[in-house]
C-alpha cells in the first residue's frame, strides 16, 4: 500500500511539474539542448524527436544527473542550478535511463530495494513499495531472479520497476518499451496512463505508436529546441497524405519535423 508523505497533503505552490526556460545543457562539448522551453504538469507526456535531437540529454539534465549549462529549470517548484540542494527533489523523481546499470548477481527485488534506499523511502515501507512496483511491470514471477538472467525486455521492466518504487511525482523514461514484447508493450501502455493521473510522466520514445496510445500529449524537439508541442489527435491531423509513415500519427511526425527543419534553415 502507497505511504502517504508530507508532500503529498502539502499544498502544492507550483504551477508546472517541470519547467524550463532557454535551457541549455552540454553532452559533452556539444551543445544538445539548445535555448529549450517546456512547461509540463500532470499527465503523459511523449517525447519525440530524431536520433541525435537532444532526448536523452534533457532526460539527464531533468533527472538531476547533469547539470545545466544555462537558463533556468524548475523541477517541482524547486529551482535547479549550480550548486542547488537536489537531494529533496530526487526523492521525488523516477528515471530510466537507456543504459542503466545494475549489479548482475542482485535478484530483481535487491536491485528494486536498492533504488528504494537510495530514495529514502522509509524502510518499513520498502518489502511493501517494492512487491507493487514489480507487479506493476508484470515481473512478480522473476523477482527473486538474479538480474544478469533476464532477457532484455525482463531488465528493460526491472528498469521501469526501479523507476517507479518511489511513487514519483516526475517520472522520466528513456526508451521505455525497447525491447518490450507486443503484449508488454500493451501492459505498459496502461500502466503509463495509470501513473499519469498523479504524476508528470516524460516518455522518449521512437515508437510514434506508443505516443499516440498513450500520451495526453506530444514535445517534439529538434537540435535541443521545442520545434512542435500538441496532442497526439492534433499530430495525427498535421500528416500530409504524401509524408511517409504507416499511419495518421507516423504521417503527422514527418510533416511536422520536415516542415520545423524547413523553417530552420531559411
Ligand atoms: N559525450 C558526448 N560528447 C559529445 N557529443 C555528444 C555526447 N553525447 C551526446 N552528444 C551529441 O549530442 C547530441 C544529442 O545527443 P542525445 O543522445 O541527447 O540525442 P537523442 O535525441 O537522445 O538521440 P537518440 O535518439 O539517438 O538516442 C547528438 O548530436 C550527440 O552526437
Amino acid at each position: 500500500m502507497r505511504t502517504v508523505r508530507a508532500a503529498d497533503i502539502a499544498p502544492q505552490t507550483y504551477r508546472w511539474s517541470i519547467e524550463a526556460r532557454n535551457l541549455t545543457v552540454k553532452a559533452g562539448r556539444h551543445q544538445a539542448v539548445n535555448g529549450l522551453d517546456l512547461s509540463l504538469g500532470i499527465g503523459v507526456h511523449g517525447l519525440l524527436g530524431a536520433n541525435g535531437a537532444g532526448k536523452t540529454t534533457l532526460m539527464r539534465c531533468l533527472a538531476t544527473v547533469i547539470q545545466p549549462a544555462g537558463g533556468e529549470l524548475s523541477l517541482l517548484g524547486a529551482e535547479v542550478s549550480r550548486g542547488s540542494r537536489l537531494r529533496g527533489i530526487r526523492r521525488d523523481l523516477g528515471y530510466l535511463p537507456q543504459a542503466f546499470g545494475y549489479y548482475p548477481r542482485f535478484t530483481v527485488r535487491e536491485f528494486v530495494e536498492y533504488v528504494a534506499w537510495l530514495k529514502e523511502t522509509p524502510a518499513q515501507d520498502i518489502p511493501g513499495a517494492v512487491q507493487r512496483a514489480v507487479e506493476r511491470v508484470g515481473l512478480e514471477a522473476k523477482a527473486d531472479a538474479k538480474m544478469k538472467s533476464l532477457s532484455g525486455g525482463m531488465l528493460r521492466r526491472a528498469g521501469i520497476a526501479q523507476a517507479i518504487v518511489n511513487d514519483p511525482a516526475v517520472l522520466l523514461l528513456d526508451e521505455p518499451t525497447v525491447g518490450l514484447d507486443p503484449e508488454q508493450r500493451l501492459d505498459f501502455r496502461d500502466l503509463l496512463r495509470t501513473l499519469g493521473v498523479e504524476s508528470c510522466l516524460l516518455v522518449s520514445t521512437h515508437l510514434v505508436e506508443d505516443v499516440a496510445a498513450a500520451c495526453t500529449d506530444v514535445v517534439m524537439i529538434h537540435e535541443g529546441r521545442t520545434a512542435w508541442t500538441g496532442t497526439p489527435e492534433e499530430l495525427a491531423a498535421a500528416g500530409a497524405d504524401s509524408a511517409p509513415g504507416d499511419s495518421p500519427t507516423e504521417r503527422g511526425y514527418a510533416t511536422v519535423l520536415g516542415r520545423y527543419r524547413e523553417q530552420a534553415v531559411r
